[in-house]
């Protein structure tokens, strides 16, 4: 990788020496509940923050911070300050019943009432990220981008549910679909163009300073000189400044607009939003663990019973058994664990009978409508359709890993 003429567009030969957009500086959290020896370290440890990540986010992986948890009594939660995930985030937790209470959306901090020792405080993601690192928040809701691009695999920061459902968007490198790259379709193509080398590399603007040239380094392209922008990179490659491009897509509308397209190869991740724990406040903050298991469960039991409806149906039979062994016979129809059967009593005749059995399975929102023709194939009908809440299991699997995780 090596260093290109001066643009307009700040240019950095590699990821060793691409510096940082904004230092790592997070001020000192409250020392509200810091006694005054505390106090002292707290500072210590953020001077050496800052000094040592100047050079980020692209640069090498950043050192973990010093091992200082400040005494608080308040496990703090990290929610997207504004953009595209603030709302997103708590509209989540609302489906959970996890009412965040924000008085205004100027003031951030807010209140969780079901979850009273907890404080959620609104910061830009990246800075959830940070503070992460930093000790000054314990929980947060972050895309997998800008974890993966701030957290830079730092081992404090774990994973607790990766996949919350919304904020869906790839990190992905995209060229022209004209002039010298109409027949490029992929990492491989692009990489091999004769025009690359070391006095002309390929230029490639990004606001991914970390993982961007990690992706290149991985792939083993040499020829390769970054260049980083705020925004509105897709311009870049037009007005002569870049190349190439690597940012987040999602409908692919911007790119199509800038007559860029994706290649084969080049998605460097997939994203979407989730919660994100550090080690450090889990292993160490009192209530941090009840606290994170309590969200996890509520998130678990939502997002499995978001993808779910539930299907209530009257079939003919003449015993349950054989009711089930129709329905077991479709393959839409099993349900999480099987069918639930009843008899329908009705009278007839000042006579009570059962000609009839309701049947209750869960059915995945994108199989509705075949497991509606296969019940009425078996004999179905009066299907009734309703959306479900939660889905509370015996166990939450993440939960598990989570602890295996910590070593618990
Ligand atoms: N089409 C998309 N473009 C960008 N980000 C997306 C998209 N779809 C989902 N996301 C998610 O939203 C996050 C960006 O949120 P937002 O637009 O609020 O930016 P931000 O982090 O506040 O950055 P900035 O204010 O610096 O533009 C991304 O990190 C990603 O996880
Ligand atoms: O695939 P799409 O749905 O078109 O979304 C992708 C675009 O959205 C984001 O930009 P944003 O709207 O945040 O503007 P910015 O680049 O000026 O920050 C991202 O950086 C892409 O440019
Ligand atoms: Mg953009």
């Amino acid at each position: 990788m090596s260093l290109l003429l001066p643009t307009n567009l700040q240019q950095y030969p590699s990821s060793s020496s691409f510096p940082s957009s904004t230092p790592l500086l997070s001020p000192p959290p409250s020392t509200a509940f810091v006694p005054r020896r505390k106090c002292l370290r707290l500072v210590t440890s953020c001077v050496s923050t800052v000094q040592s990540s100047v050079a980020t986010n692209g640069s090498s992986p950043a050192p973990a911070p010093a091992a200082v948890v400040v005494e608080r009594d308040q496990i703090r939660l990290g929610l997207p300050s504004k953009g595209r995930m603030a709302a997103d985030a708590i509209d989540l937790l609302k489906d959970c019943q996890l009412f965040v209470k924000q008085v205004n959306p100027r003031q951030y901090v807010a209140q969780i009432p079901q979850l009273p020792n907890t404080e959620v405080w609104f910061q830009r993601p990246k800075d959830i990220v940070r503070k992460l690192l930093s000790g000054d928040l314990d929980l947060g809701i972050v895309g997998l981008d800008t974890l993966s691009e701030y957290g830079q695999e730092n081992e404090d920061l774990i994973i607790v549910h990766e996949a919350l459902n919304f904020g869906d968007c790839h990190l992905s490198i995209a060229i022209p679909n004209y002039g010298i790259f109409e027949n490029i379709n992929s990492l491989k193509e692009l990489a091999q163009m004769p025009q690359w080398s070391e006095e002309r590399p390929l230029r490639l603007a990004t606001g991914f300073t970390y993982l961007g040239p990690k992706f290149m380094k991985e792939n083993g392209i040499k020829h390769v000189v970054f260049s980083t922008a705020d925004g509105a990179l897709e311009a870049a490659p037009a007005m002569g400044i870049a190349d190439a491009i690597l940012d987040l897509v999602s409908s692919g509308t911007t790119l199509k607009e800038n007559n860029l397209k994706e290649i084969e190869g080049g998605v460097v991740l997939e994203s979407q939003a989730a919660l994100v724990a550090s080690r450090r406040a889990l292993t160490e903050r009192k209530g941090a663990l009840n606290t994170v298991h309590e969200i996890l469960e509520r998130l678990e039991a939502h997002l499995k019973a978001d993808g779910q409806f539930t299907v209530v149906a009257n079939m003919r039979g003449n015993s349950a058994q054989e009711v089930a062994e129709r329905v077991l016979s479709q393959p839409s129809l099993s349900g999480l664990q099987g069918p639930t059967i009843s008899p329908v009593y009705c009278t007839q005749n000042g006579k009570v009978s059962v000609d009839y059995y309701a049947i209750v399975i869960c059915v995945p929102k994108k199989a509705l409508y075949e497991s509606v023709k296969q019940l009425r194939a078996v004999g179905g009908s009066g299907v009734l359709v309703s959306p479900l809440t939660y889905i509370f299991d015996e166990d939450t699997p993440r939960w598990g890993q989570l602890l295996r995780n910590l070593g618990l």
